[in-house]
């Protein structure tokens, strides 16, 4: 089997890096995948890369393993209108949506390994009436789907150095205080653990919780959120079973020898997290999300639409969300797939 790729915005970076990591393929290492998107679109972004890129479209998932070594695998779903490279459009967030939709049922189904996302502009898609923060979200809504209840979905990101997750996500700053809430630390802090432990390998993941105020609320005196939602939180995972220390102020808990006492951080807000996250590993950053009930990674990084077409997107953010998904593939089923160590 094979991973599912979901094309992105097909007016920023996807195609390059999608057309990049298929081409390091080999001293990559990476599993098979194949692309959910429009072949066209492939094809003229590779011309404009002055690429060599044979491309084989196939109408099943089950083809893509046996022609990966020799072409890059596309199950097409085509844009209502050519795609211009750093050039947006609305009319083809359908396209886009449909590729993510696609990439879920088919995991689900098992007819593929994974869903990896290329990145989507949050924007052009909110413009043409989707209705979902990010990916994230709306991938928690499919799984809720499937599952018949309520999905928590955890954006992890994974770097060589840091393992990090924000509680609120996709919100405005000034939501956060009202939707943070004790239950949505621990259910974080639960998910994180669980997982740690079966995708990741860790036996007992110690998590390092945030504060949300400046010094984690210097004794309440810059705010009561620290110790009345985040501790009661820390106590409750302890009591749970999971090692959580906190809350710990957040401007002092990334450096190297505060990162080496624990597995992953636990943080109250999106820019908490992906800050330090970003910082420390963009082009081998990937953004897990966990809670559900089918793999998904994506590249760390956004559209980058001023680099489509133009030979200088890294594929490396990529290349590293491909190698985690075949991993977690392989963690799940027992089995060895290429990129493991
Ligand atoms: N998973 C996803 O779908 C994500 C989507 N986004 C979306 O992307 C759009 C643009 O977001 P920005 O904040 O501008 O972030 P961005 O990640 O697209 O760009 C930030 C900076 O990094 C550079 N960069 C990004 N990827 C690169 C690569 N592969 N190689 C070399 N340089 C690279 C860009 O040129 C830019 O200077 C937004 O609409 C945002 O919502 C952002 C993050 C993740
Ligand atoms: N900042 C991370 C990000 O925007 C990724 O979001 P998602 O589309 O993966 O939910």
């Amino acid at each position: 089997m094979a991973l599912a790729l979901s094309m992105g915005d097909p007016a920023g970076i996807g195609p390059d890096i999608a057309i990049g990591a298929w081409l390091q393929r080999r001293e990559a290492d990476i599993a098979a995948f194949f692309v959910i998107g429009d072949p066209a679109v492939l094809r003229d972004r590779a011309a404009l890369l002055d690429v060599e890129l044979p491309l084989i479209e196939i109408e099943a998932a089950a083809a893509a393993d046996a022609h990966f070594a020799a072409a890059l695998p596309v199950l097409p779903v085509r844009c209502a209108r050519p795609a211009r490279p750093g050039q947006p459009n609305t009319d083809n967030a359908s396209a886009t949506i449909e590729a993510i939709r696609q990439a879920v049922r088919l995991t689900l189904t098992g007819d593929a390994d994974g869903v990896v996302t290329a990145p989507i502009a949050k924007a052009v898609l909110y413009d043409a009436g989707f209705l979902f923060p990010g990916h994230t979200e709306f991938l928690a809504a499919l799984a809720a789907e499937h599952l018949r209840r309520t999905v928590r979905p955890v954006m992890l990101l994974v770097n060589s150095q840091l393992k990090v997750a924000p509680v609120t996500i996709h919100i405005p700053l000034k939501e956060v205080t009202g939707q943070l809430t004790t239950e949505a630390i621990v259910e974080t802090g639960q998910i994180i653990a669980r997982e740690l432990k079966a995708r990741f390998g860790i036996a007992a993941p110690r998590l390092a919780v945030s504060g949300l105020n400046p010094h984690a609320g210097e004794s309440g005196a810059l705010g009561d959120e620290d110790g009345e939602i985040v501790l009661p939180a820390v106590r409750q995972l302890r009591a749970l079973g999971v090692q959580a220390i906190g809350p710990l102020p957040a401007d002092t808990m990334f450096h190297p020898e505060a990162r080496a006492s624990y597995d992953a951080a636990v943080c109250m807000y999106h820019d908490q997290a992906l800050i330090p996250a970003k910082t420390l590993g963009f082009h081998d950053g990937v953004n897990a999300t966990l809670g559900l009930p089918f793999i998904r990674t994506s590249p760390d990084h956004g559209t980058a639409f001023s680099l489509a077409g133009s030979g200088d997107a890294r594929p490396d953010s990529l290349i590293a969300a491909l190698r985690l998904a075949g991993q977690m593939a392989a963690a799940q089923s027992g089995r060895r797939v290429a990129g493991d160590a």
